[in-house]
């Protein structure tokens, strides 16, 4: 047999800052050594920081160079910062309560502090999580306890026949273990266990209402449908308190150096950035024509009308030095070009005659000026006229715009790179059993249905210029499979190459048993859920989270982001793209810098850009029906008429199920959505009411509404 893979995670603020003070990892390992079946073990420290926990066991489970053992020591005691089982138990797929009562009682024969460990043993995907306690004695009493039994736990959890391993002698393994093979199985144990598992169902904590410290608050879905919420835990946010905990959570923009090309366009720039070049940096001619002397006070040079010799010649790419112009001759020059010393100004060719040319009949030998008013500087541009060499040319905050003026400044200055705000990267996640790609080429049968969601949304980011990852469909069953989806993209490992800054999921955000994105992130992720309803139609179950992700600064930046986000948007097509542009694109803009660009503009309000959706004021065309209840981000068409200046409403579509949030049609040729208040009855057609600009707006006569 081949030998198995072990891996010791050592959890310990002090040992994580000086790892010879562990003694520990190397306790453990001739424990498992003297068994001959396992591969001398991976050994790594971290201190006692759930995420960093929870990060080297996920390396080590989630890879394709998987461990079939991993133990940690350390952090499973009463103390504050003990929390090794708080982060090992929702990585646990499947608990081995029975391991953990075999380490207790093994290590209560010796003391009765053997009650004050908290230990923690399970199967996540294929590999047996076993937390011992941080001292050697203790860590070596509680793996000796359950050591002979590892070795079929492993390959069982790793999917071997258990038939076939009794046969190849797992009996013996018993024997090794002093255990009775009608005692062995995990299930006699199961039933005498007699510590709590860390699951608190439905059935044990009532619904509370939202508070950071109660965070476990959604449905247990192994718990089953007869055991879910009936009415939301999660309290209802109007829209405005919504926006205000998604601008709190959302980090502040990370500062990278990027060279100057096209990929920073939409950029925001991060320092004042000052010009190392000055432009032109030598005196250049504004003209093609003849430099010339004109006189003036010093150089007592005759008047520049009348017939020269050219003497020499100048192109806008000259290279070396160019020769002294002498007095009473001139120098043909192109535009761009740099004037030859002692040339002061530059006649325009069309003020001039051809005189006579050279034997050859192929060049200019003299020329006639036919003006004497040149003057002193006449069309040349100063060295640093444009830009001086040291002068301000862009300001902290500012946008590095399409139209190219800000990056033909940086290229003309000689600026090669630049401190921008990195622009976040957002990663998109559909979920469901039922979604099929949407350019499958098979039939739907069932209740199959195309996933709209994820080519839609990635699209509508792109336009919004921010780099996209197409995380593709986490099915709902098995309930490991989105758990998996939004761990690769947070690593960075999987469909997402490098990691995520934000994730926007689709689906599985509602009430039904199969909505697992909010019970994944509270209870499996770690995260924190900052709503999960908001009073708006359509969006009611869009939910924003931040989990808690330590990453390091890459070789661009020092800083570090400590938490990503995660947008959880409703499944219904409209409703997604609806939530995506009020409440995701806010995040995106301080992401990338645009809070900081409206804090270096707050002198110049008009200027300061806005975080969202542009506002407007709207003229409604006809009736809108209005809910009761919720805001309504109505889906509409906004024209601008020549006439009177206005903006004009027309909904794209108010019968019937015109503006229903599962029909994306509503958005097709939509540019606006028109925020209708609740109330009863109808927005009456004429009334001013404001609307949100998702697109352009194209003109129109008045022709709609009069
Ligand atoms: N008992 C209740 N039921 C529902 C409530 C409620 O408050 N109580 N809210 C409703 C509202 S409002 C919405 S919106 C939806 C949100 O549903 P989920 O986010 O849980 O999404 P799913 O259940 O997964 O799917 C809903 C719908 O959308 C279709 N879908 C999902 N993903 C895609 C995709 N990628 N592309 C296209 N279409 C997609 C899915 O097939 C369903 O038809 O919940 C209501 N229910
Ligand atoms: O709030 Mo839901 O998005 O209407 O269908
Ligand atoms: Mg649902």
């Amino acid at each position: 047999m081949d030998k198995l893979k072990a891996a010791i995670l050592i959890v310990s603020d002090t040992a994580s800052q000086d790892p010879a003070s562990d003694k520990t990892a190397n306790a453990l390992a001739p424990i498992l050594a003297a068994e001959g079946k396992w591969e001398p073990p991976a050994i790594k420290i971290v201190p006692d920081n759930v995420f960093q926990i929870q990060q080297a066991v996920c390396e080590w489970s989630d890879s394709a160079n998987w461990y079939n053992l991993i133990l940690l020591s350390g952090g499973t005691g009463f103390a504050i910062k003990d929390n090794t089982p708080e982060a090992v138990s929702p990585l646990i797929h499947r608990h081995a309560p029975g391991l953990v009562h075999g380490m207790i009682a093994a290590s209560l024969k010796v003391t009765p502090f053997a009650m004050m460990s908290r230990p923690v043993a399970g199967v996540r995907d294929k590999s047996l999580i076993i937390t011992l306690p941080g001292s050697p004695k203790g860590a070596i009493e509680n793996l000796e306890a359950v050591v002979k039994l590892l070795p079929h736990a492993c390959l069982q959890s790793a999917g071997a026949n258990s038939r076939n391993m009794h046969a190849a002698g797992v009996k013996s393994l018993e024997a090794e273990a002093g255990v009775s093979a009608d005692s062995s199985s995990g299930t006699q144990l199961q039933k005498k266990q007699s510590i709590c598992s860390h699951h608190h169902g439905p059935g044990h904590v009532a619904p509370k209402a939202h508070t950071s410290s109660n965070r476990q608050q959604s449905n247990d879905p192994s718990a089953g449908p007869n055991r879910r919420y009936r009415s939301s835990p999660y309290p209802m946010l109007s829209v405005e308190e919504a926006l205000m905990q998604i601008s709190e959570h959302t980090p502040e923009p990370i500062i990278v150096d990027a060279p100057v090309n096209t990929a920073i366009v939409g950029s925001v720039v991060a320092e004042d950035v000052y010009a190392a070049e000055s432009v032109p940096a030598y005196k250049a001619s504004i003209v093609d024509g003849y430099a010339v002397i004109a006189p003036d006070s010093s150089n007592n040079a005759p008047s520049t009308k009348g017939v020269f010799p050219v003497a020499s010649i100048t192109h806008a790419n000259v290279g070396g030095s160019l020769k002294p112009l002498q007095p009473g001759t001139i120098a043909r020059i192109t535009t761009g070009a740099p004037l030859p010393p002692n040339a002061n100004a530059v006649v325009m060719v069309e003020d001039t005659d051809l005189v006579s040319s050279t034997p050859d009949g192929t060049e200019e030998a003299t020329v006639e000026i036919l003006t004497g008013d040149i003057e002193p500087g006449e069309n040349v541009r100063e060295p640093g006229s444009d830009v001086r060499l040291g002068e301000k040319i862009l300001t902290r905050g500012d946008i590095i715009s399409p139209t190219g003026g800000e990056i033909g400044l940086l290229a003309s200055t000689g600026i090669r790179t630049v401190k921008v705000f990195r622009k976040p990267r957002v990663g998109v996640l559909s979920t469901g059993d039922e979604l099929v790609e949407h350019d499958d080429p098979c039939t739907l049968t069932g209740g199959q249905i195309r996933d709209s969601n994820r080519p839609s949304l990635l699209s509508c980011l792109s336009s919004w210029g921010f780099p996209t990852v197409d995380l593709g469909i986490a099915r709902d069953t098995p309930a490991s499979e989105l758990e998996h989806a939004l761990r690769d993209s947070l690593r960075g490992v999987g469909r997402a190459s490098s990691s995520v800054d934000v994730i926007v999921t689709t689906g599985g955000v509602s009430m039904g048993e199969l909505d697992l994105l909010k019970p994944t992130i509270e209870r499996t992720l770690g995260g924190t859920i900052h709503f999960g309803r908001v009073s708006m139609k359509p969006g009611k179950p869009t939910t924003f989270a931040t989990i808690p992700f330590k990453e390091a600064g890459d070789g661009n930046t020092q800083q570090e982001r400590k938490s990503k986000l995660i947008f959880s948007l409703p499944g219904n097509p409209a409703s997604a793209l609806v939530t995506l542009n009020l409440f995701v694109l806010p995040s995106l803009h301080k992401l990338c810098g645009l809070g900081e660009s409206s804090r270096a503009l707050s002198t110049k309000p008009w200027l300061a850009p806005q975080l969202g959706l542009p506002r407007v004021a709207v003229v409604l065309t006809h009736h809108f029906p209005l809910d009761p209840k919720r805001t309504e981000y109505h889906r509409a068409v906004v024209t601008g008429s020549r006439s009177d200046g206005r903006l004009y409403a027309t909904s794209t579509g108010v019968e019937g199920v015109g503006q229903r949030s599962s029909r994306v049609g509503s958005l097709a040729s939509a540019n606006a959505l028109v925020v209708l208040r609740p109330g009863r009855g109808v927005g009456i057609k004429g009334e001013i009411v404001e609307a949100l600009m998702m697109g352009s707006v194209y003109g129109s006569d008045t022709r709609l509404i009069c």
